[in-house]
């Protein structure tokens, strides 16, 4: 289709990569703002720049390097994203949520998805990590949406379900994980709602969003979220809380980048820990996707 990227497209890029590369990777992971050291954990890497990709979009975003790197994290074979595409960079919302499908196509099974994120839930602070258990898809509302167009069966069904989106099994898994690590007072849970962003949200916005229950705010995920369970992969996704949303109009607070990215540097070990210790626990699931 000329909408995004077709099913031969991306084969073709998978088939690249694979041809590149012995890694076969079951777990995916996407890194968000200031979290690329996510990639450094991994060993016997193999990295690729998106721009030496054939068929992959290029970042354009300081604090997101634009590299695929292959490697082993605890014996697990891995893939993961250095930089990931936004709405807000201009790309078609195919085009952002591409890579979900070569990861699919490259074998993984189950993705995980890091972001930074505004807090809209008051009792969250900076630095506080949210498992997130649920979205709010506001561009989808107004039918941006990855799906949109012509349906490939190969990848996924016409209509799939968001209500299982996030995979319960793996959501116990971190908050056991994140017990054990000593994690239990800056990890929370709740439901993250995606904008399109580029300009922050204002207070009006901020305000309604969390009258409507999401626990915080970003410009990403949900679109690769929704990619991934169309084609069958199991998703976990968190957000680190890099500020606090501004709520009311006596506020001095601003939103900014470099705070987010500030705010990566500080909780990044932690992260590394938790995702790694995650995907020590995740195996090769038999079901049929
Ligand atoms: N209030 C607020 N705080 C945030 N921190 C990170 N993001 C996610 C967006 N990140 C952008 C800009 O930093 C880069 O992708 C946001 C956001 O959308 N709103």
């Amino acid at each position: 289709t000329t909408m995004g990227y077709s099913f031969e497209e991306c084969s073709a890029t998978a088939e690249w990569l694979l041809s590149q590369t012995k890694i076969r990777p079951l777990v995916g992971i996407v890194c968000g703002s200031g979290l690329g050291g996510l990639a450094e954990m991994l060993k016997d890497q193999t990295a690729f720049k998106y721009s030496d990709i054939p068929n992959f979009p290029q970042s354009t975003v300081h604090g997101h390097a634009g590299r695929l790197v292959f490697g082993m994290l605890k014996g697990k074979a891995c893939v993961c994203m250095q930089g990931r595409f936004h709405l807000y960079e201009g790309y078609p919302i195919q085009k952002v949520t591409m890579p979900m499908r070569i990861f699919k196509l490259l074998g993984v099974e189950t993705v995980i998805l890091t972001n930074a994120a505004g807090g809209l839930n008051q009792d969250y602070k900076v630095g506080d990590v949210m498992i997130i258990k649920d979205h709010i898809n506001m561009p989808g509302f107004a039918g941006n949406n990855p799906l949109a167009g012509p349906n490939d069966e190969r990848f996924g069904v016409r209509f799939p379900s968001m209500s299982d989106a996030y995979d319960r099994e793996l959501l116990q898994l971190a908050q056991c994980v994140g017990a054990e690590l000593g994690f239990g007072d800056f990890l929370r849970e709740g439901v993250y709602c995606v904008l399109g962003g580029p300009s922050f949200e204002t207070i009006a916005e901020c305000r309604m969003m969390n009258r409507l229950g999401a626990d915080a705010v970003g410009m990403s995920t949900v679109h690769e979220v929704i990619v991934a369970r169309h084609c069958g992969m199991r998703v976990f996704a968190l957000s680190l809380i890099t500020n606090q949303a501004v709520m009311d109009y006596d506020s001095q607070e601003k939103a900014n980048h470099e705070e987010v990215l500030e705010t990566g540097q500080l909780r990044a070990e932690q992260l590394e820990k938790l995702v790694t210790n995650m995907v020590t626990h995740i195996e090769h699931n038999n079901n049929d996707a």
